[in-house]
C-alpha cells in the first residue's frame, strides 16, 4: 500500500512539473524560407545568422539530395554558437512530403529544450509551403506529436529569384524534365512557383543587381497581383532588415490561405462588385461569372488556341453541357493549364442526401443563396493578367458557353462530343 501510494505521489509531482514546464514553455517562433533553387535561401539565411542580435538560434537545412550542400555553406560561416545553437541537417527528401514526420520530430526535440529563442527552417527549392505550414498545426496521427504546443510558425518567407522568374514562370517543364529530384515528380515549376508566392507573407525579391530596374518593378507588380497579402521586398544577396521576417507576427493560417490574389479578387465581387483597376504596368484582374454550361469543344478549342497569352494566372471551378454532375477546379499559371475534378454540385444529388450533408457544412447559406436555374452549378473563374482586353475575354469566354437550344439538348440527356481528359 506505501509502495502504491509513494508512486502515486511520484506520478502526480512529475505531472505537476511537467505540466509547469510546459506552462513556463514559451512557444519556439519559426520562420520558413521557401523559393525556387538558386533563388537565395541559403545566402538570406547567412545574413539573417550575421545579423541576429543575440537570438539564440536553431536552424534546420533541408536538402533534397544525400550531400546537404546548404547545411555546409551554413556551417562554413561559422554563425552558429557550437555550445549554445543548433544546426539540422534534414536531407534525401524534403519537409513538405517524405521527410515531413521527421520534421515534427525534429521540432519538437529542438522546441523541448526550451533554449533557443528562434528556429529558422530552409525547406528545399521544390518544397510546397502549404503542407509545411499544416505541420505547425495538426496533430500527426503515428507520432501523436502535436507541434502547436511546442512551436508557432511566425512568419512564411518566400525568396523569388528576379532574374530566372519570367523564364521559370513562362516554361512548361516539370521538376523530373529538370532532373530536380530522384524518381518521377510531374509538378511543373510554374505551379510550383504559384504555390510559394501565393502563401507567404514575405516575398523577398531577391537578385535584384541581375536585372534592369523597369523589368524589377514590372515583376513587382505581377508578384503584387499574385499574392496582394504578401509584403514584397526587394533585395540584393538577401540583404534585408531581419525584423521584416523574424519575430514579425505576421503568420495566420486563415488568412494566409486566403491571400492569393485570385481568392481576394472573388471576395472583391462578392462584397458587392468590383471595379477593376488596371496599375501602370498594366497589371488587371477580373472574374468571369456565369451559370450556363461550357460547350465541351468550344471552351476547349478555345483553351487549346485562343486563350489570351496575358493572362497569368486564373483558377476557379467551372462546368461543361457534358459531364453535368461533375464540378471542375480550373488552375492556370502560366503556360500550365490544370482542370480536375472538384467533386459533385450539390445540385446533383437526391434532395434527401442533401439535406443530410447540409447538416456539416458551414457554407450553405452561401450555396442557397446563390441557387439559381442549373442549382449551384456555376463558372466563376478569376483571370490575372497583363495588358488584358476584359470586354474581348469575357466576350469570348461567353461564346464558349452552350446555347439555348444546346441547354435544351443537354436537358434532354443529348450526349456532347467532350475533348477534355477523364477527370
Ligand atoms: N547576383 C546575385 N547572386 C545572388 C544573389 N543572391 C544569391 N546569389 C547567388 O546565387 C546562388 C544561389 O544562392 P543560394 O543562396 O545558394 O540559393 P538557394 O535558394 O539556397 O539555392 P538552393 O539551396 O539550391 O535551393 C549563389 O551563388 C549566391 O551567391 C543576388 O542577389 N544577386
Amino acid at each position: 500500500m506505501l509502495h502504491f501510494r509513494s508512486e502515486l505521489y511520484n506520478f502526480a509531482t512529475l505531472l505537476h512539473n511537467h505540466k509547469a514546464t510546459f506552462m513556463n514553455q514559451k512557444k519556439m517562433p519559426v520562420t520558413v524560407l521557401s523559393g525556387f533553387l538558386g533563388a537565395g535561401k541559403t545566402t538570406l539565411l547567412n545574413h539573417i545568422l550575421h545579423h541576429r542580435h543575440g537570438l539564440k538560434v536553431a536552424v534546420i537545412v533541408n536538402d533534397m539530395s544525400e550531400v546537404n550542400v546548404d547545411a555546409r555553406l551554413v556551417e562554413g560561416q561559422h554563425t552558429l554558437s557550437r555550445t549554445e545553437e543548433r544546426l539540422v541537417e534534414m536531407s534525401n527528401g524534403c519537409i513538405c512530403c517524405t521527410l515531413r514526420e521527421d520534421l515534427m520530430v525534429e521540432v519538437e526535440k529542438l522546441a523541448k529544450e526550451n533554449r533557443f529563442d528562434y528556429l529558422l527552417i530552409e525547406s528545399t527549392g521544390i518544397s510546397e509551403p502549404v503542407p509545411v505550414a499544416q505541420t505547425f498545426s495538426f496533430v500527426d496521427e503515428q507520432s501523436g506529436i502535436d507541434l502547436s504546443r511546442w512551436a508557432t510558425i511566425d512568419c512564411m518567407v518566400t525568396v523569388v529569384d528576379a532574374y530566372n522568374f519570367a523564364a521559370d514562370f513562362g516554361s512548361l517543364d516539370t521538376i523530373s524534365g529538370r532532373s530536380l529530384s530522384d524518381g518521377d515528380d510531374h509538378r511543373t515549376i510554374v505551379n510550383l512557383l504559384t504555390d510559394q508566392i501565393e502563401f507567404a507573407n514575405v516575398i523577398i525579391l531577391n537578385k535584384t543587381d541581375l536585372v534592369p530596374h523597369s523589368r524589377l518593378k514590372e515583376l513587382h507588380a505581377i508578384i503584387h497581383a499574385l499574392n496582394p497579402g504578401a509584403r514584397i521586398i526587394e533585395s540584393s544577396f538577401s540583404k534585408v532588415e531581419i525584423r521584416e521576417i523574424v519575430n514579425t507576427g505576421l503568420f495566420d493560417y486563415g488568412q494566409a490561405e486566403q491571400s492569393a490574389g485570385w481568392i481576394r479578387e472573388l471576395e472583391k465581387v462578392e462584397n458587392g462588385g468590383h471595379v477593376p483597376e488596371t496599375d501602370e504596368y498594366g497589371i488587371s484582374s477580373f472574374v468571369f461569372r456565369d451559370a450556363r454550361p461550357f460547350h465541351p469543344k468550344r471552351f476547349w478549342d478555345y483553351i487549346q488556341q485562343n486563350w489570351p497569352a496575358g493572362i497569368i494566372r486564373s483558377k476557379g471551378l467551372f462546368w461543361l453541357a457534358s459531364r453535368a454532375s461533375q464540378a471542375l477546379n480550373w488552375s492556370q499559371a502560366g503556360g500550365s493549364v490544370r482542370a480536375e475534378s472538384a467533386g459533385v454540385w450539390w445540385a446533383s444529388m437526391p434532395a434527401d442526401q442533401r439535406r443530410r450533408y447540409q447538416a456539416y457544412i458551414d457554407n450553405r447559406d452561401t450555396i442557397e443563396a446563390r441557387w439559381g436555374e442549373f442549382g449551384d452549378r456555376v463558372n466563376e473563374l478569376v483571370l490575372i493578367g497583363q495588358d488584358l482586353n476584359q470586354q474581348q475575354i469575357l466576350g469570348e469566354l461567353e461564346a464558349c458557353l452552350c446555347t439555348p437550344r444546346e441547354i435544351a439538348l443537354m436537358e434532354s440527356g443529348a450526349r456532347f462530343a467532350d475533348p477534355f481528359p477523364g477527370l
